[in-house]
């Protein structure tokens, strides 16, 4: 007997991004023409293609997005989030370029942009843990200690 339809839960699409920090400013692009969330700035990053886990899908969307070669580091978020266009489990993951001197390459719009910043640009809605936890830790170190 099929149980097809009713009564499963729906499988969120899995996205993979990745944080790429360089002398404490992260890279983030434009959302591009067409997009859903069309010039929306966002972080580097892209759905997981069949099989393919969260990290290798951030290792290879940096590279297709950006031009940079990264080394994937911790997983700091995992943010389910419904949106009109359906259900998305965002896979959030540090990031540091290979060679720290490469530029980004001309696909995107781009910025590198201080922690403090994140939170005056336009970002897609289930970013907002990421933005507010990254200025946060921003805050603790500019405090001084004691
Ligand atoms: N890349 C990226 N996607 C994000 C961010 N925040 C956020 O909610 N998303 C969502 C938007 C989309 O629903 C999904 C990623 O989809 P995408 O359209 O960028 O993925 P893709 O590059 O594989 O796209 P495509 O092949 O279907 O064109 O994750 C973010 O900071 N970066």
């Amino acid at each position: 007997m099929s149980d097809a339809g009713a009564g499963r839960p729906e499988a969120p699409t899995l996205v993979g991004i990745g944080l790429i920090r360089r002398g404490g400013r992260f890279y983030v692009q434009r959302r591009p023409r067409g997009a859903v969330y069309a010039g929306y700035w966002e972080f580097p990053g892209g759905k997981c293609e069949p099989g393919e886990a969260p990290e290798a899908a951030v290792a290879r969307e940096c590279l297709e997005e950006t031009g940079l070669a990264v080394v994937v580091g911790r997983l700091r978020h995992v943010i389910e989030h419904r949106y009109p266009h359906g259900l998305v489990r965002l896979h959030v993951f540090d990031c540091e370029p290979v060679d720290p001197s490469a530029e980004p390459g001309p696909g995107h719009e781009y910025r590198w942009v201080r922690p403090d910043e994140l939170e005056t640009l336009r970002f897609p809605e289930a970013n907002e843990p990421v933005l507010r936890e990254l200025a946060g830790s921003a805050q603790d170190e500019a405090r001084p200690a004691g």
